[in-house]
Formats: C-alpha cells, sequence, structure tokens
C-alpha cells in the first residue's frame, strides 16, 4: 500500500471484518452469555453480603422473611463464589477459544493478501509495516473481539436487570436514578473525547508500524550498524517514533483519566440520590446502595469497549486496505500442467516496479539444454526480469513454456516447473530436509543426499549430528554464505525444473565449488533442462550458448560469447576487458 493511499471506511472495514468471522457469532454469543451470567452472579453475592450487614448492625430484614441464619447466608456465598468462579473460567475459555478462532482466520486472511500483494516486494521493502499488520493489528482486532464484545454485552444486560429489579423492589424513582446514571457512565461519558481518541488510536498504530520497521531494519543490518558506528543514530531514530507514540498516548490518557474521574462521581452521585430519594426502610435502602455501586463495574466496561472499537476499527482499517489492494500479481484457477521440458519464449516483456516500468519490450528464448546468461550494469533489470517469469512482479508481454501460455497456469505449478534460486538464498525455520524438500511432495532422501553431494556439500552434511533431520539455526546464521546458496540450488534441483533461474546464485562461492555446480547443471542441461543465469563472472558467461546484455531495462547485445568478443566496439568485449584488467591488477 503507498503513503498516499487512503484507508478505507470503517463502515466498509467493519463489514469486511464481519464477513470473514461470521463463524465466531455462536462462540461469541456463548461467551457473551457467560459474562452476563458471571456478573449477574457477583451482584447476587453483593445482595447476600448486603443482607448479612443489615442483620449484624441489628436492622430487620425488609419483606416478609425478618431473619435468615448468617451460617445459610455464609454457605450461600461460598457456593455463589465458587459458581463465579467456574462461570469465569467458562468465559476466558470460550473467550480464548474466540481469540484463537479469530487469530487463526485473520492471519491466514492476510497470508493470503500479503502473497498476492508482491512475493517479491513483500521480501524487500516495508517489511516492518508488513509485520505490524500481521501481528499487532490482528491482535488488535482478536482483542475486541474475545475481550471487549462479551462484557459489552453484559453491561447492557446487567444495567437492564438492575434497574429492572430496582422498579419493582423499590418504585419508579431509584429505579429511574439507577437508569439515569447507566445512561450517563455507559453512553455519554464514553462520547467525550472520541476524536482525540480515534485520532491517537490511528497514528499510534501508524508509529507503532513505523518502529516495527526500525526494529526489523536495523535487526537485519545490525552488523552493519555497528561497522559503521550508526548504532547511536538508529536508537535516536527509534526514540524519536517512540516518543511520537508516547505523545498521542499522553493525549489518550487525558480523555480516559477524565471519563474515570466523572464515572465515580456520576457512581457515588446516584448512590447519594437513592440514598436521598429512598421512601422505604434503611435496611432496603442500605441493600439497594450495596448493589448499585458495584452495578457500575459492569456498565464501565463500555468505556472499554468505546477504546477497544477505535483501536480495533483502526487496526481493521488498515487490514482491509491491504486485504483489498488488488493484487499485484493475477492467479489463475483450475490446473493447466506445464510440460517437463520445453522452449521458455518471451516476448515483449515489460516489467513493473509499482508503477515504474523497469524493463521494456524484451524479447529471448530459452531452448531445452541451452544456457542464457544475463549480463548488464547494476540496476539494468536483471533480477526484475528473473522475478517476472515467476510473476513474482507486475509484468506484461507473451510468456510461453512449450504450447503453454504462462499467465493460463497457476502459480504453484508455474513456480514448480521454472524455479527462481535468488540472490538471497533464504532458509526457513525447520530441519535440512524441510528447507530443501518445502512443500514438494515425492523427494526421496536418497535425492537429497545425491544432490548435496553433486553439489560439493558432502562432508558438511555427513558432520551434522542429526543427518538431514539438522535443524538450521534462526535465519540459517549457522551456514556461511556459500552453503547457504548451494542448500538453495540444491532445493531448486531436486524439483528436476524445466527452466532454472540463477540469479547470482554462485556469488558467494569459491572457484571450485562454483565448478562443482556448473558440472551438476551442465548434466541436467543434457536432460534438457533450459538455463537462465545472471552472473558478473566471466567463468560462468564462457559456458552460455547465448549471452544477452542489459541496459537500463533493454536489450543492447545479445549472440554467443565469440560472436559477442569479436564485437571490439560492443559493450560486452568492454565488459570482458575491464573484468580481465581487474583481474590481473587482483593478482599477486
Ligand atoms: N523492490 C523494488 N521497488 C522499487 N524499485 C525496485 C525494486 N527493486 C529494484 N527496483 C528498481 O528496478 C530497477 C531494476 O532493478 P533490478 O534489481 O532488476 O536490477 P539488476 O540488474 O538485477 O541489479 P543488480 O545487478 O544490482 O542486482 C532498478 O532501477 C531498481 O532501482
Amino acid at each position: 500500500m503507498s503513503k498516499q493511499q487512503k484507508l478505507p471506511g470503517s463502515l466498509a472495514s467493519s463489514r469486511w471484518l464481519i464477513s470473514h468471522t461470521l463463524d465466531l457469532l455462536p462462540p461469541l454469543a456463548l461467551a457473551s452469555l457467560l459474562a452476563c451470567l458471571n456478573r449477574l452472579v457477583a451482584l447476587g453475592i453483593y445482595l447476600l453480603a448486603g443482607v448479612g450487614l443489615v442483620q449484624v448492625i441489628g436492622l430487620e430484614l425488609p419483606g416478609p422473611s425478618s431473619r435468615v441464619p448468617i451460617g445459610l447466608l455464609i454457605v450461600a456465598i461460598i457456593f455463589a463464589g465458587l459458581l463465579k468462579g467456574g462461570l469465569r473460567y467458562a468465559e476466558q475459555y470460550v473467550g480464548h477459544k474466540v481469540a484463537f478462532l479469530a487469530l487463526s482466520r485473520l492471519r491466514s486472511t492476510m497470508y493470503e493478501a500479503f502473497a498476492k500483494q508482491a512475493p517479491f516486494t513483500a521480501a524487500t521493502k516495508s517489511s516492518g509495516s508488513l509485520l505490524a499488520k500481521a501481528t499487532r493489528d490482528i491482535d488488535k482486532v482478536e482483542v475486541f473481539f474475545a475481550h471487549t464484545l462479551p462484557p459489552a454485552v453484559a453491561a447492557v444486560v446487567v444495567s437492564a436487570t438492575v434497574s429492572w429489579w430496582t422498579y419493582l423492589n423499590f418504585g419508579s424513582t431509584p429505579a429511574l436514578i439507577l437508569l439515569s446514571g447507566y445512561v450517563i457512565v455507559g453512553l455519554l461519558l464514553p462520547m467525550i473525547g472520541v476524536p482525540t481518541l480515534r485520532r491517537a488510536a490511528s497514528s499510534a498504530a501508524t508509529s507503532r508500524g513505523k518502529q516495527n520497521q526500525l526494529v526489523m531494519e536495523s535487526l537485519a543490518g545490525v552488523e552493519v550498524l555497528h561497522a559503521f558506528g550508526a548504532g547511536e543514530q538508529m536508537i535516536k531514530r527509534l526514540a524519536t517514533t517512540a516518543s511520537a507514540d508516547a505523545a498521542q498516548g499522553n493525549k489518550a490518557g487525558w480523555v480516559t483519566g477524565l471519563r474515570a474521574a466523572l464515572s465515580q462521581i456520576v457512581t457515588w452521585g446516584s448512590a447519594l440520590a437513592l440514598v436521598l430519594a429512598s421512601e422505604t426502610t434503611l435496611s432496603a435502602t442500605i441493600i439497594l446502595v450495596v448493589i448499585a455501586v458495584p452495578s457500575y463495574d459492569s456498565v464501565r466496561t463500555v468505556d472499554g469497549f468505546v477504546l477497544g472499537l477505535q483501536d480495533s476499527l483502526a487496526s481493521a482499517r488498515r487490514l482491509f486496505a491491504t486485504a483489498s489492494a488488488p493484487p499485484v500479481v493475477a492467479e489463475q484457477r483450475g490446473s493447466v500442467p506445464l510440460p517437463h521440458t520445453g522452449t521458455l519464449s518471451v516476448q515483449n516483456l515489460s516489467v513493473f516496479h509499482d508503477q515504474r516500468q523497469v524493463v521494456e519490450g524484451v524479447d529471448f528464448s530459452i531452448s531445452p539444454g541451452e544456457l542464457l546468461t544475463v549480463v548488464g550494469a547494476s540496476g539494468s533489470g536483471k533480477s526484475s526480469i528473473a522475478a517476472a517469469l515467476v510473476r513474482a512482479l507486475k509484468s506484461n508481454g507473451t510468456l510461453s513454456l512449450g504450447e503453454v501460455q504462462l499467465d493460463m497456469v497457476p502459480l504453484a505449478e508455474l513456480r514448480s516447473r521454472i524455479v527462481l534460486v535468488s540472490q538471497e538464498a533464504v532458509m526457513v525455520r525447520g530441519s535440512i530436509r524441510e528447507n530443501l524438500v518445502l512443500g514438494a511432495e515425492g523427494i526421496t532422501d536418497e535425492e537429497l543426499r545425491s544432490v548435496i553431494n553433486e553439489l560439493g556439500l558432502g562432508p558438511w552434511l555427513r558432520a551434522q549430528r542429526d543427518g538431514l533431520d539438522t535443524r538450521l539455526a534462526d535465519r540459517s546464521s549457522s551456514l556461511s554464505g556459500g552453503q547457504r546458496q548451494r542448500l538453495a540450488l540444491a532445493r531448486a534441483l531436486v524439483r528436476h525444473p524445466a527452466v532454472l533461474i540463477m540469479d547470482e546464485s554462485t556469488s558467494a562461492l569459491d572457484a571450485d565449488s562454483e565448478q562443482l555446480v556448473l558440472n551438476a547443471i551442465n548434466e541436467r542441461r543434457g536432460y534438457g533442462m533450459g538455463v537462465l543465469m545472471i552472473s558478473h563472472r566471466l567463468a560462468t558467461v564462457r559456458e552460455a550458448n547465448t549471452v544477452m546484455v542489459l541496459d537500463a531495462g533493454k536489450i543492447v547485445e545479445s549472440g554467443t560469447p565469440q560472436a559477442l568478443l569479436a564485437d571490439t566496439s560492443g559493450v560486452f568485449y568492454s565488459m570482458v576487458v575491464r573484468e580481465n584488467d581487474r583481474i590481473t591488477a587482483e593478482s599477486p
């Protein structure tokens, strides 16, 4: 979502939220029922305590029964207390069930939305703000569902029940006093400062998104930050964003503090009014006040409801904005299988980052077994072409493998036949086997070991205590860059792709290891695997059937390495001369 994009309205966001959480309604209704019973039993305990108090200070009980044995009262209070405990437990239990359901529902909705948005961009930019949406915003909505809504329902039920009971036992004036108090505390006070709270919730959500992004970026680049002595600077930036967040919190704090004070004044004011207006006995008045004062506690949760509503609506709007943004790459339904081998044909390919065109009208083809090497200056569009071939970036053009048009093929099928090994050899948390298989079916341990051996990682695997079951540490920090790159290549090779795309995926390897990789690739080219290789190294360029030179998103030269080298005024020739000069200058 771009910065300029306006967030959708609260009504549309609420409708979206409800439509995605419809099956939460039955457990939510049960949680609300339990919350009501819990609070009514609590008032029952106050009633029993009030009866006991009246007797202890020597007053007559109102109504026909002049005395209830204290022992019976104590037993009743213990019983009601246990019942309340059980109800509280059940309320919490069902509440947590709702919470987990809401979390899993919203997380999978958001995951699908992120995947459609930009598999390529998601990994590279705004990851903190994406993280904020995937975690904190969803948490806010979940808290509202599970822990704010049921108490609000209970507030309505408790206030109606106590008002009705007061009317039946004490007449209309005390009932009206209580009802007015409830309306003030439950409806009017929560309206104070709503715009301030809305603004605070919205900007706190944005500012925490920024903080998450900063934390993510500084964690990812902690070594660089320290190496360049920029740690202090990053801490200052974090402190500035945190203090902006705190300033919003302070404004919201004023409003909630004022509301809390006014609510106490209304509670005790209405207790005083009940005493003054009471036309019954002193004992009846005491019992009424003993119940009326704590009944406000339930009504006060509506204040939390409005606060929670502001917060969760701000979060829901951000979630909805992401979920409803048009997908960057289109998914196809149904099954259109791709051949196991075939010519990859690319005509008039243009590639875009957001709205910016970075590759324009590129044509090329890779026949079975062919190696096409793409070279060009940094930023010329090589990785963008690679990403567009697996539909990870927005693109136009006519692409096909064999007879099949690629834009008709579902993403999973496309990415299982045309496999991209990107610059970052990302490993996920899990065992070596899980990282190599990664969702593919029918890959045996023998195949995994064989590819690992081919790529020169055999001794490394044998040194691992649990073999293929060895778990890779967080962010695969236990692996060298070269080991990680070879594991990423092994992951691609066990899939037997029709076309393998290597985006600088041997850049961290020494010459011997790189030769092993090239041997493995060449063997598979013999079986018909086409290869598109992005590389700066002359060693890999020499192996190519075709070299394609890119400049500013366009092809400026294309042909066999020999043909391109024969043109001494060409771009490729001067690149090779520069590279040779560099190697000569570096050699001892
Ligand atoms: N995530 C992104 N968002 C916006 N623009 C991007 C993004 N990634 C790359 N670009 C832009 O797209 C253009 C092509 O970048 P690309 O990464 O394809 O170049 P490249 O030739 O692979 O560069 P390198 O050799 O440095 O990897 C560049 O102008 C770059 O600034």
